[in-house]
């Protein structure tokens, strides 16, 4: 089986929030993207709207010519908002004001009803669901148990483990791959960057990479088209263990 890579562009809209600027647009990157190889673009509303915008999702949605993974907390309001875009897939995040990026996955297993509700009104509008959660068995059941079709298995403790430390999280992710194996599709993704996402892109189970601060970082120095080029090859290459 092959890999797919969804492009994050949450930042390419960081960097312009930061000014208040027009530019840079992230329907630009997006577009670029795409045409460098991305099987998707994710974009992550955020309720403090610090980097994508409303307008983003919306312009988006008309221009794609892959398939739209939005990032949303489980709000009402959130919940509204994507009906009214219809993006192809919903991945379900947490979401604090307060953090510097998302720090962990949902717990589902601790809001098992509001999560289900959540699943089943997404899925009747029409959209595929899939629930940001830990590498961990508990929280892979309670979303199976949701109804989600897909989870996204959260990568940052491997992204931010080094060492013998990082060695025990890999094993983690390969664990609650292996656990999720022939009952949801399994995405991954947050931190990975082009010197730790290959070890991720050899698990053979994994669908899905979902990476975009790396490649927006990367695409300062060589553009946007090859940053996506060079991490698609990179998870390729993890994929068939070359
Ligand atoms: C949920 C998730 O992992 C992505 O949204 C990614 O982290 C980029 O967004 P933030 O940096 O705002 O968390
Ligand atoms: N869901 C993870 C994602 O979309 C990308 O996160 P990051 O690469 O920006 O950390």
């Amino acid at each position: 089986m092959s890999i797919l890579l969804g492009v994050n562009i949450d930042h390419v809209a960081t960097l312009r929030q930061a000014r208040g600027t027009r530019y840079p647009e992230p329907l630009h990157a997006a577009l670029l993207a795409e045409e460098a190889g991305a099987d998707g673009i994710t974009l992550h509303l955020r309720e403090d709207r610090r980097h994508i915008q409303e307008r983003d999702v919306r312009l988006l949605k008309q221009m794609l010519q892959t398939r739209m993974n939005l990032e949303i907390a489980v709000t009402d309001e959130m919940l509204a908002f994507a009906e009214s875009v219809h993006p192809e897939h919903v991945c379900l995040v947490p979401e604090r004001r307060e953090e510097l990026t998302t720090e962990g996955g949902l717990d589902v297993a601790g809001q098992m009803d509001k999560i289900g509700r959540s699943c089943e009104r997404l899925a009747a509008a029409g959209m595929d669901v899939s629930l940001f959660i830990d590498p961990d068995p508990v929280q892979i059941d309670a979303a199976i148990a949701c109804g989600a079709p897909t989870i996204e298995l959260h990568t940052g403790a491997y992204a931010e483990a080094s060492g013998l430390q990082q060695a025990s999280e890999l094993h983690r992710i390969e664990e609650a791959v292996r656990h999720a194996r022939g009952r949801v599709v399994v995405n991954a993704g947050h931190g990975l960057h082009y010197h730790n996402a290959d070890a991720i892109a050899r698990i053979p189970e994994i669908h899905e990479l979902n990476i975009g601060h790396a490649i927006v970082a990367h695409a300062l120095f060589v553009g946007f088209k090859d940053a996506v080029r060079e991490m698609k090859e990179l998870i390729l290459r993890g994929r068939s263990g070359r």
